[in-house]
């Protein structure tokens, strides 16, 4: 079998220990159990100058090839272009939007330098499958150096119609340059049909099997395939952790109270602000709830450099201070705030105690926080989801969770309540409809589905040498 290079801007290398909040790390490293390959990306570190080989590292039958980045890497390409214009701008956010020249132009130069790094180490029969926005355009720039390998693209974000994808500035650049992959997924099949339309509007054509377009000479496949967990060995790690020591201290803090729990990383994206006001209306509409529920929000804190996330933070603290400032009391606190990273198996252990979990962003690719909920349950007495129509996960979900406007704080406050009192037969059976759907949809498929596509693909007979824009801007 030919070797699998897997690309991204973050390498979850073992030796690190800490726990990793962010979904990417998550499902790459459960699809890498299953293949022996190369994981390829940013160590994590900043050097100026940076090596121009990656350094090479085997642990069990995963190689980890990482490069550092120059602190104008940082600033341009991964806080700048990546996280102050792609990120908001593919999370509908043109509002938050910063765009500057010398930050695209960073970003193109970590691409090429990724590329540039990769051909170091490429074999002709390698499969390279390269993951999320930071690396767009990365196939462009192997393919102009004459590389005709399989090349796949997963977006872990979502993708916005053709109408907000032209709010980036030099988008065909960027967006366009996808076309140079030979198969591009998506999490759900309304980001993959924004992505077809924004193709056609430019000028490409779809062949007759729906899911190949040409654009302009270049052939590309796309698909939805969304990323899961290992649902069965998720649901035995929660088990286990619910006997631990730390989930009993837990409980004993809890006392009669019920839990509410939120995981999220600190990002606007994911509704923390909008939550927080349907939590105070809960406690506002419902008095006989006052001193019988518990709202844990676990937080880590992320990109911390970047304005948008320190305003993000502060907003976040100061309207926690303010809910429990105006509802607790001496021997109440309504929300548990906390900036610490957990790990996945604490994780497990404190959803199975939990009532309700809060899973209500303004846009996710997908929210693998709402499939470990569901996985870490108690069959016999679930917990209930609210969950966001804006997460992807809500496409695989919706039979069983309490589907949300995130916008709406009155109708947010009303589910809260709804999933704090379900009975028990209800529970049961929605959460059976979930575990079903999780179970159909493993991570292994996942990953088998994408390289499958990939393996499908028509081979490319010639490399492109030259990089030009698809079409005009
Ligand atoms: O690497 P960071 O800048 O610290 O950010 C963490 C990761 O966040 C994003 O995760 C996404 O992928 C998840 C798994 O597919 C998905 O469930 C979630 O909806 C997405 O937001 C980001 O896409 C990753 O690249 C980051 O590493
Ligand atoms: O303290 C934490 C918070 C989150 N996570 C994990 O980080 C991932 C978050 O992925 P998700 O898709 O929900 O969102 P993302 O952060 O990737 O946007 C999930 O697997 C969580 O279990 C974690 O291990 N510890």
């Amino acid at each position: 079998m030919s070797r699998l290079i897997v690309v991204s801007n973050r390498v979850a290398m073992p030796s690190r220990g800490k726990p990793q909040a962010g979904g990417l790390a998550v499902a790459v490293n459960a699809a890498l159990k299953h293949r022996s390959g190369i994981w390829f990306g940013w160590s994590g570190n900043v050097v100026d100058p940076p090596d121009s080989r990656p350094r090479l590292l085997t642990r069990g039958e995963i190689t980890y090839a990482v490069t550092d980045l120059s602190t104008a890497d940082l600033q341009e390409y991964y806080s700048g272009f990546a996280n102050r214009v792609l990120w908001p701008i593919l999370h509908y956010r043109v509002d938050l939007a910063e765009f500057t020249r010398s930050d695209l132009s960073g970003y193109i130069r970590v691409n090429e330098t990724f590329a540039n790094q990769i051909s170091t180490i490429l074999e002709p029969d390698d499969v390279i499958w390269v993951h999320d926005y930071h690396l767009m355009p990365l196939a462009r720039y192997l393919r102009a150096r004459g590389h005709t390998n399989k090349i796949g693209f997963f977006l872990h974000i979502p993708l916005p119609p053709p109408d907000i994808l032209r709010a980036l500035p030099h988008h065909a650049e960027i967006v366009g340059a996808m076309a140079d992959y030979d198969v591009v997924g998506f999490q759900t099949e309304n980001d993959r049909d924004n992505f077809a339309r924004y193709l056609m509007v430019n000028g490409g054509t779809v062949s007759p099997d729906g899911n190949t377009y040409d654009v302009h000479g270049r052939s590309v496949s796309l698909g939805a395939f969304p990323v899961a967990i290992d649902t069965a060995s998720y649901a035995k790690t929660a088990r286990r952790a619910s006997r631990s020591q730390f989930i009993s201290t837990m409980k004993g803090s809890l006392g009669q109270s019920q839990l509410i729990m939120g995981v999220d990383r600190l990002d606007y994206s994911k509704g923390i602000g909008n939550r927080l006001d349907a939590f105070e209306t809960f406690l506002e509409d419902n008095s006989d709830w006052l001193g019988r529920v518990s709202y844990l929000q676990i937080t880590p804190k992320s990109r911390s450099d970047i304005p948008e996330y320190i305003e993000m933070d502060r907003m976040v603290s100061t309207r926690v201070g303010q809910i429990n400032g105006t509802y607790g009391n001496v021997s109440w606190t309504p929300i548990r705030y906390i900036n610490q990273t957990y790990s996945r198996t604490a994780l497990a252990g404190l959803y199975r105690l939990a009532r309700v979990a809060l899973v209500t962003p303004l846009r996710d690719g997908m929210n693998l926080v709402a499939k470990e909920f569901v996985a870490a349950q108690d069959p016999e007495d679930p917990g209930a989801l609210v969950l966001s129509h804006f997460a992807g996960a809500v496409s695989e979900l919706r039979d069983g969770a309490l589907v949300v406007n995130p916008h709406e704080t009155e109708g947010m406050a009303a589910a809260i309540r709804r999933a704090l009192e379900m009975p028990l037969e209800e529970r049961k059976v929605r959460h059976a409809r979930m575990m079903r759907a999780l179970l159909a949809n493993n991570i292994d498929c996942w990953a088998k589905s994408f390289l499958k596509a990939l393996e499908d693909a028509r081979p490319r007979a010639t490399p492109v040498n030259n990089i030009r824009t698809l079409f005009a801007l």
